[in-house]
Parts: C-alpha cells; sequence; structure tokens
C-alpha cells in the first residue's frame, strides 16, 4: 500500500459510512428546484449561493444553530416524490465518491406535513434508495444502502419511530437514532423505544457526546443499552493524557473501549457545532492511538460541505494517515454495521480489502 496517498486514491479508495443524514445531505441545486416547486423561501437563489449559505450558517459552534439550517432541507422533504428524489440522489452521490456500504438516517416524523404517513415515507426512501443503488450498479459503482429511522430527541414519538424501525427491518431499515439538541434532552426520556428495539432484537445507536459531555454518553450506554455511539467526541473528557505520556483511561473510557463500542466519528461537522477546535485537535487522533472503534463520518455532507474524501483526505492531512489507516477506519465501520455478520465478512473481504490492496497496484 503507498505510504504517499493522494486525495484521488482516498477517493477510489472503498469506503464505509455509518452516520450520515439524508436531510443534512441534499444537492443545493435540488434544494433550489424543490424549493420552487413548492414555493418555498430559501435564503438564497444560487446553487453556490445557497452552498455557501447552509455551510456559514452551520459554522457557528452551536449545536442547536447547526440544526436551525434542517428547517430548509426538511421543508422541501414532504412528498412522495422529493423523498424518493432525495434519497436516489444521496445514494448516487455517495457511489460516486467510493463510498461502498452506507447507513443513512433520517427523522420520518419530520416528513409527515404535506399528508404522507409514516410507513409510506420510510417506503418512498427505501423505492429511492433501491433506485439509488441500481443507478450505481449500472454505472460500475455499486453500494449497499440501508435506512436508519431517527426519533427526535426533543419530541415524544421515539416509541413509534422504533416500533416502524422493527417493522420495517427486513425491507431496507437497519436500525434506530435519536438525533437533535443534546442539551437538556437525555437519552434517558426514551428508555421504552430503547427497551422495546432490545426485546425486538434490533439494532440502535444514539447521538450522545456530542454538545453534552460524559453523562449524556455514559445514559446511552448503561441506561439506553446503545450499540453505537453518534459522534461519542467527549469520551475523551474520561481519558488523561500525562506530561510523560502516559494515559490514563476512567470507568467509561474504559468500558467503551473494552466492549468494542463504535464511535461514529464526524470530524467536519464536530468542528462546526464547536464539539472540536479543529481537525488537528480533534479527538480522533488521540481515540485512534489508543484503538477505540473508531469510525470515519460526514454527518451532514450539505451543512460541511463535506464528503467521505474530504473527511478521510482532511484526516490524511492532519495526522500523516496511511492507506493502511484508512483501511482500519474502514473495516472498523464494515464491523460495527447493522448488518448480519456474513453480510458485513462479504463486504470486508469481497469489497474493502481488495480494494485496499488494488490501491497501490
Ligand atoms: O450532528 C447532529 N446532532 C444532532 N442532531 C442532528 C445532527 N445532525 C442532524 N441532526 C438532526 C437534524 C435532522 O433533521 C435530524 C434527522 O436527520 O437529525
Ligand atoms: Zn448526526
Amino acid at each position: 500500500m503507498p505510504d504517499q496517498l493522494s486525495r484521488d486514491d482516498v477517493r477510489r479508495a472503498p469506503k464505509v459510512l455509518l452516520h450520515d443524514h439524508l436531510d443534512g445531505g441534499l444537492r443545493p441545486a435540488t434544494v433550489l428546484e424543490l424549493a420552487a416547486e413548492i414555493g418555498h423561501e430559501l435564503p438564497a437563489d444560487t446553487v453556490e449561493g445557497l452552498a455557501t449559505w447552509f455551510a456559514e450558517s452551520s459554522d457557528s459552534g452551536s449545536l442547536e444553530r447547526y440544526l436551525e439550517t434542517f428547517d430548509h432541507t426538511v421543508a422541501v422533504m414532504q412528498t412522495a416524490a422529493s423523498l424518493t428524489r432525495v434519497a436516489r440522489e444521496c445514494v448516487e452521490d455517495l457511489a460516486a465518491d467510493g463510498v461502498v456500504y452506507a447507513e443513512v438516517r433520517w427523522a420520518p416524523e419530520q416528513h409527515v406535513e404535506g399528508g404522507l404517513s409514516l410507513d409510506h415515507a420510510v417506503a418512498c426512501v427505501r423505492d429511492g434508495f433501491a433506485e439509488g443503488m441500481a443507478a450505481a450498479e449500472a454505472a460500475g459503482t455499486p453500494i449497499v444502502v440501508r435506512q436508519l429511522l431517527t426519533a427526535m430527541r426533543h419530541q415524544a414519538r421515539s416509541k413509534e419511530i422504533a416500533e416502524l424501525a422493527v417493522s420495517w427491518r427486513d425491507d431496507g431499515v437497519a436500525g434506530f437514532d435519536i438525533a437533535g439538541a443534546e442539551a437538556g434532552h437525555p437519552p434517558t426520556r426514551h428508555l421504552d423505544a430503547f427497551e422495546y428495539l432490545a426485546r425486538e432484537n434490533a439494532h440502535f445507536t444514539i447521538h450522545a457526546g456530542e454538545a453534552f459531555g460524559l453523562p449524556s454518553i455514559w445514559q446511552a450506554i448503561q441506561w439506553c443499552g446503545a450499540d453505537r455511539l453518534g459522534h461519542g467526541v467527549r469520551i475523551v473528557d474520561d481519558i488523561t493524557v500525562h506530561e510523560d505520556g502516559s494515559v490514563e483511561l476512567g470507568g467509561l473510557a474504559s468500558y467503551v473501549r473494552d466492549n468494542r463500542i463504535p464511535l461514529e466519528m464526524c470530524p467536519a461537522s464536530n468542528v462546526q457545532t464547536g464539539a472540536a477546535a479543529s481537525i488537528a485537535e480533534h479527538p480522533i487522533g488521540l481515540l485512534r492511538d489508543l484503538r477505540f472503534r473508531v469510525t470515519v463520518n460526514t454527518d451532514n455532507r450539505l451543512m460541511s460541505r463535506t464528503s467521505m474524501t474530504d473527511e478521510m483526505w482532511s484526516l490524511v492531512e492532519a495526522f500523516g494517515y496511511s492507506a493502511a489507516d484508512l483501511r482500519w477506519f474502514t473495516i472498523n465501520a464494515m464491523k460495527s454495521a447493522f448488518l448480519p455478520f456474513d453480510a458485513r465478512l462479504a463486504i470486508i473481504d469481497g469489497v474493502v480489502k481488495p480494494g485496499y490492496a488494488a490501491l497501490g497496484a
């Protein structure tokens, strides 16, 4: 494998994405077109102007402000046709970027203002993903994409959304998540949903340790039983690096590492919301050195003006990572996917390993 990676190597390398929001990844041109169709007023009227508006408005250092930008994307995703279109384009964009497996999350409860039922909305996204996967296959860039259904943590529909996720588990839905403002909305408010999912042998991840610290991570794992942590960056608050370079892990950090709990890290998003000061200072460097089960993700490609290639390339530049490091992140992610074990292995052995082997050839 080449030591000196180029950006094009990173683009060609097979990548696995576990944390990407459907309503955070629209093409700016699509937002413009869909908004024009329904008469929704946007803060800019050109593709570049809108792309810049999303990126700049999301760059405030506050998760709450960051989340306000979703008003515009959610507004244009209230019909069957728009949901299917956005889902299809999402898959096409990921595949063109070299993503070979993705779990894309969205909150069905936010897409029923136009009269869609929750089930119909999920079916529309399923259809869009299927169209996108077929188009990617035809373009020679095959990809497998699954939905994660998100419940909003400030609302009270999590049990209902958890039931929706279970009822669609054999038709493209791989798991469940909660998202939204973290401070003041602890995951334990949704305990009935998580207990239900556990009884159903279903998978779930929880956004935790992004805008709020260790108590949120502790609750997500020890009270709610999350399989993975969305972000989880604040786990570093339970790690002490001494002056002599020795490292001490607190009880929670040890638990997360010992149990190989996957961290869905999203560097660009974290810099925008203030969860990390810069990419170079992002805790991903330390956590990778300590061999936590770290994965690299985009979170919101529109708001962060990013892609999987951009995220990985920014880490190559900041930390000097090699192809072997990127392969390690990618296999970590594939091992942590909410797919059956044999399906995960098939992608690791059949796609990821050969793809990295071919990189230097
Ligand atoms: O990084 C995030 N933290 C918490 N909530 C988020 C983040 N990115 C997106 N969301 C919210 C806004 C979306 O409307 C919702 C469902 O995708 O999830
Ligand atoms: Zn997120």
